[in-house]
């Protein structure tokens, strides 16, 4: 980037911060909660937890909203970005036993984010299906497309009035981690099962978007998106068959969730079913692995949501390999797509093996998904940076710097994007990685009592953008002391 031309966020983009239910709220038990896969998970398997920390605390956001609210107060944002515990609400996960108080939870902290004029945003499914629905299939079971409808309508009937931006899902592809046994409910059907999920997943995702389409979209004027995991994967270099790896590649990581919705012909990408089917027929099943999508689920899916969430942190390389079945196991993702990924030396790493930096990345993926899906109207939903303990985190400061003046290329390009969003408010439980990984603006100590929140330089800088609209490069505070500035001070500078 190495025009010098200052670029500006409009006034009306919006600046945000995310967390999610499980790795903040806490009080995993309290006033009628049911358990969730990840309370079960994490409770079967502290030997999993990096540093053996669980959500059963976290960050006791379900006691401390009101000190979260502050905070975003002080940093200025737009919009708060939080999810809401299935099981915290529908303890059995279905609607026979509606649970009020974690209703009223989340009345109170919408409340109080319009109090202050922060447009709440919330996701609607972030990893935490309720433990009792697990049993009877979870996400492979095709009965979870009505239970998900169900548990939705209760939301939008309590919460549409004041909310006017909703997640479906965070992520479909935690299906391959959720059946990949590498995250809860830890079951391993790599291959099938993760399929199974994924299909499932965007079938209920689509119910819920018609849903609020058919009955509460005119009346109350809101958006209904979905967040995808979506990291840029480039051809390590020129050569045809990288090219077309990365092409594949991206066909399983994008458009197996991307072409269903947003493409002209809907159902998964003729590549992924074509390259899914010849393996599963190589492998000895009759049918393919990836079930396939009727005409009917075809149709509801087409157009199924008015914004993408992009959730994009890092970039790969990715090589074409022949003999990708001599190093995944089979059936597997890994197996279908047939690459081999690898990361550049020259990225700065963050604390998670798999973050490193390289900005570029979210301006090519936007101008792919420009091209592939004709300029779909988009939300960075997340994208954030991981250290250890220490206020002075510059790296973040870098990180968010290099990808927000990144973003504003693809923006100036024709990307069409609404607005941006941090992962994290604060520190919190970074699932398998317990709090070993910090992603926080704000620093959390989670030996204290009452889980005292610190501003990180990160959040002085995200404040400064937000007043602004640019970014400074070399732009530092005068004191670390962040304080909320009045909404009037702020509109008028
Ligand atoms: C020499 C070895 C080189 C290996 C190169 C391969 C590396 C591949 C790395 C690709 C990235 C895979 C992992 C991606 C993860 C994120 O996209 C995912 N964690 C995003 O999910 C959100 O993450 C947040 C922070 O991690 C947060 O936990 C949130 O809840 C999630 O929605």
């Amino acid at each position: 980037w190495s025009d010098t031309r200052i670029r500006k966020f409009k006034k009306e983009f919006l600046f945000g911060v995310a967390t999610s239910a499980y790795q903040v709220e806490g009080a995993w038990d309290t006033d009628g909660k049911g358990e969730s896969i990840w309370d079960k998970y994490l409770h079967d398997h502290p030997e999993l937890i990096a540093d053996g920390r669980n959500g059963d605390i976290a960050c006791d956001s379900y006691h401390q909203y009101k000190r979260d609210v502050e905070m975003l107060r002080e940093l200025g944002v737009d919009h708060y970005r939080f999810s809401i515990s299935w099981p915290r609400v529908l303890p059995t996960g279905l609607t026979n036993d509606i649970n009020e108080k974690g209703l009223q939870y989340y009345d109170n902290l919408i409340n109080e984010l319009l109090k202050y004029g922060i447009e709440p945003m919330v996701t609607i499914y972030h990893f935490d299906l309720p433990q009792s629905l697990q049993e009877l299939g979870g996400w492979a079971s095709p009965l979870v497309v009505q239970w998900f409808e169900d548990y939705t309508r209760l939301l939008f009937d309590r919460y549409a009035d004041r909310v006017k931006f909703w997640i479906t899902i965070n992520q479909p592809s935690f299906c391959f981690e959720s059946y990949g046994g590498i995250t809860a409910p830890g079951i391993k059907s790599k291959g099938l099962g993760d399929y199974m999920c994924v299909k499932h997943v965007l079938l209920a995702h689509a119910k819920a978007y018609r849903l609020y389409e058919k009955e509460y979209k005119n009346k109350y004027k809101g958006s209904v998106g979905i967040s995808l995991s979506l990291n840029f994967g480039h051809p390590l270099n020129n050569k045809t068959e990288n090219q077309e790896a990365a092409e594949i590649f991206r066909d399983f990581t994008i458009g197996l969730y991307m072409n269903p919705i947003w493409s002209k012909y809907g159902d998964f990408p003729k590549t992924v079913r074509n390259r899914v089917m010849k393996k599963s027929k190589e492998q000895g099943y009759e049918k393919s692995r990836l079930p396939t999508l009727s005409s009917e689920e075809i149709k509801l899916l087409k157009g199924s949501a008015d914004f993408v969430g992009i959730n994009h942190y890092t970039s790969v390389f990715v090589e074409a390999r022949t003999d990708s079945d001599e190093i995944f196991e089979v059936p597997s993702l890994q197996d279908d797509i047939g690459v081999l990924l690898t990361q550049s030396d020259e990225w700065v790493s963050g604390k998670s093996s798999w973050l490193k930096s390289a900005p570029y990345g979210i301006y090519k993926l936007c101008l792919y998904l420009n091209e592939k899906y004709n300029y779909p109207q988009t939300f960075v939903t997340e994208q954030g940076w991981s250290t250890g303990t220490s206020l002075n985190d510059r790296s973040r400061v870098d990180y968010l710097r290099e990808y927000l003046i990144a973003l504003l290329f693809a923006i100036e390009d024709g990307t069409k994007v609404m607005g941006y969003t941090v992962w994290s408010l604060m520190d919190n439980v970074e699932w398998n990685a317990g709090t070993s990984e910090r992603f926080g603006l704000y620093e959390v100590d989670f030996e204290a009592e009452e889980k005292t929140r610190t501003a990180r330089l990160s959040a002085l800088v995200y404040k400064r953008i937000i007043q602004k609209r640019v970014v400074e490069k070399d732009w530092t505070p005068d004191s670390w002391k962040i304080s909320i500035t009045p909404r009037s001070e702020r509109d008028e500078l």
